[in-house]
């Protein structure tokens, strides 16, 4: 049985995505926020367009922090922000829900987010998602580098040179494994269970599109930073 330990360059690469990932946390607050008062659908949605909005600066500043992100070809780097911007988001809202919650938050939460006029359809894959993410217990560690290994991947739309993403994504996977290895070695299965919950990510974008597109006909409002990224209006 290999030992499988970290390189010196290894435990830097991760340590860099780590502090990045947690210097840009957005604060807890939208939850409280949309827990505490009773508000109008209006500004239920107003209220989760801010949290969304705020989720994508935060986005955008860890993807930067990511080592030889910022030397991509200028146009890349924009392919790969938006090509990655809602399973991204998707991924760090989950870690944030999936967080010890207190019993019957997540309902309200749910109830919250259903009276915002997003139906139903579009709110059981994302919370069917949070638990597929909560059930794997992940370290913060790894939650970091599956955010970075998301944002790099290579076969986004309109990205041009696909191998110099590769390059970038390679390293944060072998750290990656080798993490899961450590930190689950009861678990041979857990860096595959982890890779496949990307698969899962993917079809929420395909819900994610299918509501903007629901949306253009009223009067749904987004931020600038939103119609950018996410390509409405
Ligand atoms: C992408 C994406 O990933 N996570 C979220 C998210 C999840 C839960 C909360 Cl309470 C807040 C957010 Cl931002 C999120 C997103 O942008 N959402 C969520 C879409 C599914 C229903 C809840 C809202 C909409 C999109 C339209 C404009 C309003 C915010």
């Amino acid at each position: 049985k290999e030992k499988v330990e970290l390189t010196k360059e290894q435990q830097a690469l991760m340590k860099l995505i780590v502090d990045a990932y947690n210097k840009h946390q957005i604060p807890q607050d939208f939850a409280k926020k949309l827990l505490q008062e009773q508000y109008s659908a209006d500004e239920n949605f107003l209220l989760l367009t801010e949290v969304a909005t705020s989720q994508v600066q935060v986005l955008v500043e860890f993807t930067k922090s990511i080592p030889g992100f910022l030397s991509l070809d200028h146009e890349d780097q924009i392919a790969l922000l938006k090509g990655s911007a809602v399973e991204a988001t998707y991924l760090r809202s989950a870690q944030v829900f999936s967080k010890k919650m207190p019993t019957g938050y997540a309902q309200l939460l749910e109830e919250r987010i259903r009276k915002s006029g997003i139906s139903q359809d579009f709110i059981t894959p994302m919370f069917n998602f949070y638990k597929s993410i909560s059930e794997l217990h992940m370290a913060q560690e790894e939650q970091a580098l599956l955010t970075a290994v998301t944002i790099l991947t290579p076969d986004r739309p309109y990205v041009k040179d696909q191998q110099a993403v590769e390059r970038l994504q390679e390293p944060m996977l072998d750290v990656l494994r080798k993490l899961c290895a450590l930190q689950h070695p009861q678990e041979p299965q857990y860096f595959a269970r982890l890779l496949g919950r990307l698969t899962e990510l993917r079809t929420l974008n395909h819900f994610h599109a299918e509501m903007l597109t629901s949306w253009r006909t009223d009067d749904h409002k987004f931020t600038p930073l939103l119609c950018e990224i996410w390509d409405v209006q």
